[in-house]
């Protein structure tokens, strides 16, 4: 296979309601979409990042740089091209993580297609439908809180996850769970927003039946994570902090976490991503893949690894109209609280023109 063309789509999607984290309080999505095309067939990715660094040390502009100036001149150059090309061509380049993922995944569904292969059955799924939660953002009140929570469960989300911060922990917490009754799936996850001097507080949510806290410390903080699991009864979640399968290996082996959330951006592509299922399968550690607000291009590309076996627990890959009045995919629904993993070649998915070009701020060929 060889790259005739990539083109970066800058979009701008509204959502449907404001998504607030520890780090961030969105109301619109601005990333980029990467089309690939190739002598054999096109594929397209989502960007994971933002316009700002603030979940993570890469944003857009950046990485539009990074891709044109450092990566695709290694990729482009080579005889010939695949997804799993990618990793040792780019291995010159340090980190960027999100960028090398967009550009991988891009060709990844480009060669899935090329043989009319799934994103499914490349990666090994053997699920055609998987459970999904959602993720709840935090709220003005906890009344707010408990209407978006009864909104979620009337659609059929199988978990609620709870974003929380110092001053939004233990109170929405514990009237969820109230509210909600013990029964009820229910995370929480901080976004790096606390430190082992709140161990106590933190030790106080083994209360609430917690499946998992998710990320309470800086993600480079895989001692302070370690400690922290030993003083809680609550599985402990890395997201941030798990950038590749040796990150994984090491965290288990340092007992930091009982569980990780897998999101392919952050690990560099869907290939880190399954090694960091085999890691974890290994030692016995459920994964679940996360969301970053994705369109129904890395929505769709999700779903298929989540569909894999050791992604045991229901991820954040919500029905599309969670956060997109319209997604520039068909819209995924939730069918009694599963997604149902798409079949076709590649991703399954392919983009709706017009919906594109309605959120579609610029185009711009990086490689020609
Ligand atoms: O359902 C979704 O796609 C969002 C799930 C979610 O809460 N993602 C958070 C996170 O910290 O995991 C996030 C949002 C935006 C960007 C990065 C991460």
């Amino acid at each position: 296979m060889r790259i005739e063309l990539v083109e970066l789509v800058d979009v701008r999607l509204p959502l449907v309601r404001p998504f607030r984290t520890s780090v961030s309080g969105d109301t619109e999505r601005r990333t980029f979409l990467l089309r690939v095309v190739t002598d054999r067939a096109e594929g397209w990715a989502e960007y994971g990042g933002d316009p700002e660094p603030s979940y993570c040390a890469e944003f857009a502009a950046g990485t539009e740089r990074v891709l044109a100036d450092h990566l695709l001149p290694r990729i482009t150059g080579l005889d010939r091209v695949s997804a799993a090309r990618v990793g040792p061509a780019a291995a010159g380049v340090k980190g960027n993580h999100l960028a090398k993922a967009v550009l991988e995944t891009a060709i990844l569904d480009a060669e899935l297609r090329a043989h009319g292969m799934s994103f499914a059955t490349g990666l090994g799924a053997v699920r055609d439908r998987v459970p999904v939660g959602v993720s709840v953002g935090i709220t003005d009140t906890v009344g707010e809180l408990l209407e978006t929570v009864a909104a979620h469960l009337d659609e059929g989300y199988v978990r609620i996850k709870l974003k929380i911060e110092p001053g939004w922990d233990l109170e929405p917490v514990r009237a969820v769970r109230e509210e909600f009754g013990p029964d009820l799936p229910l995370q929480v996850d901080a976004n790096t927003a606390y430190s082992l001097t709140d161990a106590e507080r933190l030790r106080r949510l083994d209360d609430f039946g917690l499946v998992q806290i998710e990320q309470p410390l800086a993600e480079d903080d895989l001692r302070g994570h370690a400690e922290l699991a030993a003083m809680l009864g609550t599985p402990i979640c890395l997201d941030e902090s798990i950038r590749s399968a040796r990150d994984a290996a090491t965290a288990i082996a340092l007992r930091a976490c009982r569980i990780v959330n897998v999101k392919p951006a952050r690990v560099g592509g869907y290939l880190e991503a399954r090694r960091i299922h085999d890691v974890c399968a290994a030692h016995g550690i459920p994964v679940w893949c996360g969301g970053m607000l994705e369109t129904g291009i890395g929505r769709a590309q999700n779903l298929a690894l989540a569909a894999l076996p050791g992604f045991v627990l229901p991820g954040d890959i919500s029905a599309s109209g969670r956060y997109y009045a319209e997604d520039i995919t068909a819209a995924f629904e939730l069918e009694d609280g599963h997604l149902s993993v798409p079949d076709g070649p590649g991703s399954g998915v392919n983009v709706l023109p017009d919906a594109l070009a309605r959120c579609t701020v610029a185009r711009r060929v990086l490689y020609a």
